[in-house]
C-alpha cells in the first residue's frame, strides 16, 4: 500500500503519451487557454449565491475579509501545485503527485477524493444553471429544479450537452470557455463599476456585526466541527462568524486545481502550468473582493437576499436592468464549471485507470478526438443521473471539503519531493519551503475543520466506500502490484493481460 510510483516513470508516460503523433492526449494548449479552464471553473455559484447567504447569515459585511481569507488560502494552495505541476505535468495532478511521494494508499485516497470533488462540482452547478435558466427564460420550473419535482431535465440536458464538447476535444472545450468568460468576467467587472455608485458607508457599519447565538441545527450536525469539538456554544457574527464563511465561501476558490491536469495537453507545460494556475487565483480573488465589497455596500446586510443577491441589490437601488445582465453572467459562469468539470474529471479518471487503479480498459484516448472518451462518457452519464434526481444543494460544502483535502496532501507533498528527488528540473519553486507549504497545510485544514459536521460525516462515507473499492479491487489489479511497465507501452493500446 505504501509502494510508490518512481517519478521518473511518471515524467516518462506523461511525456509518452503527451506527443502528439502518438495516440496520447494532444498537445494544443497555451497559457491563455490553461487561465480560461481555471477562470471557466473557479467563477460561478459561488460568488452569486454563496455570498449573499453568508453576509446575511455568518459574516455581515465581513464576509469581505471571509472572501480575503479564502483567497490567500487558495493562493497558498496554488503555489504548491505551480511547483509539482510545472515539474510534474501530468493529467493526474495531486494524485499522481501523492503516488510519487506518499505511495498508493494516499494516491488512491487523494483520486478517489478528486472524482468526488469534481462529479459532484460538475453537478451541484449544473442544479443552479438549470434554476438560472428557468428564471431567466421563465421556464416552467417543474422541470428545472422547483424544490421536490422528481427529475431535473434541464441539468440533464447541460451536463450531457457540455459533455459531448468535452469528449470531443480539449481545443473545442477551449474555445467556448474562453468565449464564456469573458462575457463572465465583463459583466463582474461591470458589475463592481457600476455597483460602487450606489455603496453607502452606513451599510458598511458595524462590518463586522457582533457575535450572537446561532442555530446548531438536530444533533448539532450543523455547527463547525471546530465549535462541536472545543464544546463552543454555536455562533455566528463577530470573528467567529467571518471564518466559516471562509469555510464556505472557499467554495468559490475551488476548481483552480483543474488547470493542473490540463499538463499533457500543454505545449510548454513547464511555463504555462504555472501561469495558468497563479493568473486564475489572482484574478478571481480581485473580483470576488470587488463584488462582494459592492454587494454589502448596496444593501443592509439584513436585507441582503439569499437567491439571487446581486440581482436583487440592483432591483433594490432602482436598475432592475443591471439583474438581467447579472442573470447572463450566471448562466455563462455556470456553464463554463460544469465543463471545465467534466473536462478535468476525465483526466483525473484516466490517469487513475492508466495506473490500474480502476480498470484499465476505460484509459483508452480516441484516436481522432485526443480525448479520453470511455472515462468521460461514463462518468459524464454518472454526473447527469446525480443532477438530476438528487437533492444537491446541501452539498456544495461536500466539495469544498474534497478540494481541501487534496490542497493539504499537495501542500505536504511539496517539501516531500524536494528531499526525495532533490534533482529534478523545477521551473517554479514556492518561496521559503517547508515553511510556506506548512502554512498551506495547515490553513487548509483549518477550514476543513470550520465546515460542519454533518459535511464530514458525508465525507467520510465517501472515503469509506473509496476503502472498499480499493482494496477489493485495486490494491491486486494495478501495475505496480503486478510489476507492469508504466512508461514503455504505447498509450490507447492496454498490454493484452495474459
Ligand atoms: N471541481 C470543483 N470544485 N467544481 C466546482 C467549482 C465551483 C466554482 N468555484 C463556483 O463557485 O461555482
Amino acid at each position: 500500500m505504501l509502494r510508490t510510483k518512481p517519478i521518473k516513470d511518471v515524467i516518462a508516460q506523461s511525456e509518452a503519451d503527451g506527443s502528439d503523433g502518438r495516440l496520447g492526449l494532444k498537445r494544443h494548449l497555451r497559457a491563455r487557454d490553461l487561465t480560461g479552464f481555471g477562470i471557466g471553473i473557479v467563477i460561478g455559484t459561488g460568488i452569486f449565491t454563496l455570498t449573499g447567504i453568508e453576509a446575511r447569515d455568518s459574516a455581515g459585511p465581513g464576509v469581505v475579509v471571509s472572501f480575503a481569507i479564502a483567497g490567500v488560502v487558495a493562493l497558498l494552495a496554488a503555489l504548491c501545485y505551480a511547483e509539482l505541476a510545472s515539474s510534474v505535468p501530468t493529467a493526474g495532478s495531486a494524485y499522481t503527485y501523492a503516488y510519487a511521494t506518499m505511495g498508493e494508499v494516499v494516491a488512491w485516497i487523494i483520486g478517489w477524493d478528486l472524482l468526488l470533488e469534481f462529479a459532484l462540482g460538475a453537478a451541484v452547478v449544473a442544479r443552479g444553471w438549470s434554476g438560472y435558466l428557468a428564471e431567466l427564460l421563465g421556464l416552467p420550473t417543474a422541470w428545472f429544479g422547483e424544490e421536490g419535482s422528481i427529475v431535473n431535465v434541464g441539468a440533464i440536458g447541460i451536463v450531457l450537452l457540455l459533455g459531448v464538447v468535452a469528449i470531443v476535444g480539449v481545443r473545442e472545450s477551449a474555445r467556448v470557455t474562453n468565449l464564456l468568460v469573458v462575457v463572465k468576467v465583463a459583466i463582474c467587472v461591470f458589475i463592481v463599476a457600476a455597483g460602487l455608485f450606489f455603496v453607502k458607508a452606513a451599510n458598511l457599519t458595524p462590518f463586522i456585526p457582533s457575535s450572537q447565538p446561532a442555530d446548531a441545527g438536530e444533533d448539532g450536525i450543523k455547527q463547525p466541527v471546530t465549535q462541536a469539538l472545543f464544546g463552543l456554544e454555536p455562533s455566528v457574527f463577530g470573528f467567529v462568524g467571518v471564518l466559516s464563511a471562509a469555510a464556505v465561501v472557499f467554495f468559490a476558490y475551488t476548481g483552480f486545481e483543474a488547470v493542473a491536469n490540463l499538463g499533457e495537453e500543454t505545449r510548454r507545460p513547464k511555463r504555462d502550468l504555472t501561469l495558468g494556475l497563479i493568473g486564475t487565483l489572482l484574478i478571481s480573488t480581485v473580483l470576488y473582493i470587488g463584488v462582494s465589497l459592492v454587494l454589502v455596500g448596496m444593501v443592509p446586510y439584513t436585507e441582503i437576499d439569499r437567491g439571487a443577491p446581486i440581482a436583487a441589490a440592483f432591483n433594490a437601488v432602482g436598475a432592475g436592468w443591471a439583474g438581467v445582465l447579472v442573470s447572463i453572467a450566471a448562466v455563462a459562469g455556470l456553464t463554463s464549471v460544469i465543463l471545465v468539470d467534466l473536462v478535468a474529471m476525465g483526466r483525473i479518471g484516466f490517469a487513475i485507470s492508466r495506473d490500474g487503479l480502476i480498470p484499465p480498459a476505460v484509459a483508452r484516448i480516441h484516436p481522432r478526438w485526443g480525448t479520453p472518451y470511455r472515462i468521460s462518457g461514463v462518468m459524464t452519464v454518472a454526473v447527469a443521473l446525480l443532477a438530476g434526481f438528487l437533492p444537491l444543494s446541501a452539498l456544495a460544502d461536500l466539495v469544498s471539503i474534497g478540494a481541501l483535502c487534496a490542497f493539504v496532501i499537495v501542500s505536504i507533498a511539496v517539501p516531500i519531493l524536494r528531499r526525495r528527488r532533490p534533482d529534478l528540473e523545477r521551473p517554479f519553486k514556492v518561496p521559503f519551503s517547508p515553511v510556506l507549504p506548512l502554512v498551506s497545510a495547515l490553513a487548509c485544514l483549518y477550514l476543513m475543520l470550520n465546515l460542519s459536521v454533518e459535511t464530514w460525516i458525508r465525507f467520510g462515507v465517501w472515503m469509506a466506500l473509496g476503502a472498499l473499492i480499493y482494496l477489493g479491487y485495486g490494491y491486486r489489479r494495478n501495475r505496480l502490484a503486478r510489476h507492469e511497465p508504466v512508461a514503455t507501452e504505447p498509450a490507447g493500446e492496454p498490454t493484452p493481460t495474459p
